[in-house]
Parts: C-alpha cells; sequence; structure tokens
C-alpha cells in the first residue's frame, strides 16, 4: 500500500534521497522544511511545506491537509563542531521545537515514527564495533540533542507512538542521478572537503587533530552511502508498520568498517587522481577518536544492509562536487 509520509528536513542532504526513495516506492514524501539549510532545487518528488518543527499551528495545518500515516523526522542542525560554541542553538533547534513534533504526531495518531539520530551519542567506544547497547554518553550538545529526542520517543511510546531512531555513522556520496548531493553552506564534512581540495573548488583540507589514540593519529569513522541509508528508511517505515504494539527501537546505520581521516584522504586523492593538498591542524572539540558500528540489528530486524562501499562514496562525491550549484 503507498503511504504519504511527512519528511522534515526533506530539502537537506539526507531528505532530498529519503524523498527520492519514497518516490521510488511509489509513496508521497511530503517535505516539510524552513529551508534555512535546505534547498528548494532538492525537493523533486513531491510537495514543499515551508514550515519549522516548532510551529505548532502549522504542523495542525499540513498534517490536517495532506494526512500523513507516517513521519521521518530529520530536520535539525547538524555540526559538532558549531554545536560546541553554540549549545543553547542547539538545544533548542533539535531538542524543544521536536517536542512540538512529537506532540503532534501522537496528536495526529501517526503510526510510524521515524528520526534521524547519530553515533555520536556513543562518545568514547568502550568496543571495536558499536551495538546499540553501548552507553550514550554525548560528547557535543550536537549530540547530547540528538540523545535528548531519543528518550522523548521512547517516553511517547507510552502516549501510543511507534517510534524508531537510526543512528547514522557518516552519511557520504550522492545520488547516481547526479540532481541532488550534499551542498551544505559552509561544508564542514570530510569527504566533500576532501573532494573539493582535489579538484580545486577549494581550500587545503585541514586534519583536525592528527594526535588521536588511533593507528596514524587521526579519528576513525564509519562512512555510509546516503542512497543505502534513505532505503533503510522505507524498512523502518515497513517495519514499524508490522507491530501490533506501540514502542521505541534503536538501529545503527553504517558499513560496519572504519577509515581514518587520513585514508579517507588518501583514497580521495587516488580517485580524484591527484592527491589531495592538506594542512594539519588542531582537534575539533567534541568530535570522538574513533566509531565505528556493529550493524548486525539492522540486518536483522530491517533486511537492510549497505550496498556503496567508501570507493563508490567519493566516486559520487567527486562526481557531484563538480557540478552541484554553488
Ligand atoms: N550528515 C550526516 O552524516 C549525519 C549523520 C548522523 C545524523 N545526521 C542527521 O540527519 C539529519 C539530516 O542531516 P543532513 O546532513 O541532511 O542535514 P541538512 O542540514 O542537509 O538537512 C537538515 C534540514 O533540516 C532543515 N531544518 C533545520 N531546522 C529546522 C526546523 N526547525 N524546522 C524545519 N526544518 C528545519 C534545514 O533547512 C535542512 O534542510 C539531521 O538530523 C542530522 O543530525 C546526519
Ligand atoms: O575539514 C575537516 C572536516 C572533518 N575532519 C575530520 O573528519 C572526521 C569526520 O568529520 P565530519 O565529516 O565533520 O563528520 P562528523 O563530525 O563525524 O559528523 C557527521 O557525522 C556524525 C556521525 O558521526 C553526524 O552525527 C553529524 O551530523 C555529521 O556532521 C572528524 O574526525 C573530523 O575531525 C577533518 O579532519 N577536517
Amino acid at each position: 500500500m503507498t503511504v504519504t509520509v511527512l519528511v522534515t528536513g526533506g530539502a537537506g542532504y539526507i531528505g532530498s534521497h529519503v524523498c527520492k526513495a519514497l518516490a521510488e516506492a511509489g509513496d508521497t514524501p511530503v517535505c516539510y522544511d524552513t529551508l534555512e539549510k535546505g534547498h528548494e532545487w532538492a525537493v523533486q518528488w513531491g510537495p514543499l511545506e515551508k514550515g519549522d518543527i516548532g510551529d505548532k499551528a502549522r504542523l495542525d495545518e499540513v498534517f490536517t491537509r495532506h494526512r500523513p500515516r507516517a513521519v521521518i523526522h530529520l530536520a535539525g542542525y547538524i555540526e559538532v563542531g558549531e554545536s560546541v560554541r553554540q549549545p543553547e542553538r542547539y538545544l533548542h533547534n533539535n531538542v524543544t521545537k521536536s517536542y512540538a513534533l512529537i506532540d503532534a504526531a501522537v496528536r495526529h495518531h501517526i503510526e510510524a515514527f521515524v528520526f534521524s539520530s547519530t553515533c555520536a551519542v556513543y562518545g568514547l567506544p568502550q568496543m571495536e564495533l558499536l551495538t546499540e547497547t553501548h552507553p550514550i554518553a554525548p560528547l557535543s550538545p550536537y549530540a547530547e540533542s540528538k540523545a535528548k529526542i531519543e528518550d522523548a520517543l521512547a517516553e511517547a511510546a507510552g502516549r501510543g507512538l511507534r517510534s524508531a531512531a537510526l543512528r547514522y555513522f557518516n552519511a557520504a556520496g550522492a545520488d547516481s542521478g547526479g540532481t541532488i548531493g550534499e551542498a551544505h553552506n559552509p561544508e564542514t564534512h570530510l569527504l566533500p572537503l576532501a573532494a573539493d581540495a582535489a579538484l580545486g573548488l577549494g581550500p587545503a583540507l585541514t586534519l583536525l587533530g592528527t594526535d588521536y589514540p588511533t593507528p596514524d593519529g587521526s579519528c576513525i569513522r564509519d562512512f555510509v552511502h546516503v542512497s543505502d541509508l534513505a532505503d533503510a528508511h522505507l524498512r523502518a517505515i515497513a517495519w514499524l508498520g508490522g507491530r501490533s504494539a506501540s514502542g521505541h527501537e534503536t538501529f545503527n546505520l553504517g558499513s560496519g568498517s572504519g577509515y581514518s581521516v587520513r585514508q579517507a584522504m588518501a583514497e580521495s586523492g587516488r580517485i580524484a587522481g591527484t592527491p589531495v593538498p592538506h594542512a594539519v591542524g588542531p582537534r575539533r572539540p567534541g568530535d570522538s577518536p574513533k566509531l565505528v558500528g556493529d550493524i548486525a540489528k539492522a540486518k536483522r530486524e530491517l533486511g537492510w544492509s549497505p550496498k556503496r562501499d567508501l570507493a563508490a562514496q567519493i566516486e559520487d562525491t567527486l562526481r557531484w562536487r563538480r557540478k552541484m550549484p554553488r
């Protein structure tokens, strides 16, 4: 059966890929976004409803007009470093406003609520591959904001909401169709910055910390293709729809493999055909030395597995960065 899905943050990087995946599956994505960080050009697969997730009246209007059966909640501020400098902005936009959205979802009897969480909730890793049962110990206000929304969703299960928090590791790559991709301003993410540096479209990459307790001194991350992430959202909605009772679950979405910042930079240079110009800088406050996921639960419960490796992610990033609107 096809469903209407309200996608908050649908004009952003991951949200636009989720909207495309929904439309390709025959569902109707309604994009709900302020466009503060997102782009109108990225809304290509369903209506755009401009609005803020903290605006109760606007939410009621949009829920009543479109009658969505599911909500995918991606809207929020996303930068670890910025959140350390401006914690109140993250608390207000990500947490307080999400409470308004969750309340609206309960009042409008949403059947499935899927939330974009992050592996950053785990903080300092106590195991090689992080499982969903790893202690929650955020190192930044950004990660803290995500943990708080997870708690609110667990609490909302008592009010009848069925939800899943998808703890993404590092989203990467771009859709193969070539019309959407990562376009943050300013860009702070590693792979697009490495691509821009290699292509001569941006400054040299700064390695933010080379004295971490890792084999080459740079942080280790688990990169997952944005189209693989998008696919997991559809599976999460179907999985929630198959549950008879309300409740809340968490799922890691990564690749299960870690690459250091230096390795990801070297791979970007190899694929671009020219080394990435770079310099060494200080650590960025709030960064965890290593975040690599155990994805067994998503494989088992959602039937999901990532299909595109780091090389494919970098190829897509390079292709997108050459042609994206700037
Ligand atoms: N990019 C990653 O690697 C990554 C990893 C883990 C989790 N996440 C989470 O995934 C989600 C999407 O990330 P992204 O990289 O696509 O970010 P993005 O900035 O490209 O998209 C976020 C969108 O949310 C919108 N938005 C922000 N605040 C809003 C509000 N109050 N009301 C309505 N719209 C609002 C922005 O305009 C933007 O279009 C975020 O919640 C982020 O925390 C991202
Ligand atoms: O110019 C740069 C940018 C990044 N890094 C490093 O590269 C790694 C990855 O950084 P980045 O691409 O900014 O991603 P994260 O800080 O890991 O955060 C992303 O991935 C998280 C999950 O790990 C999400 O929660 C966040 O929303 C998303 O921004 C980190 O060690 C950074 O210190 C650099 O060395 N130089």
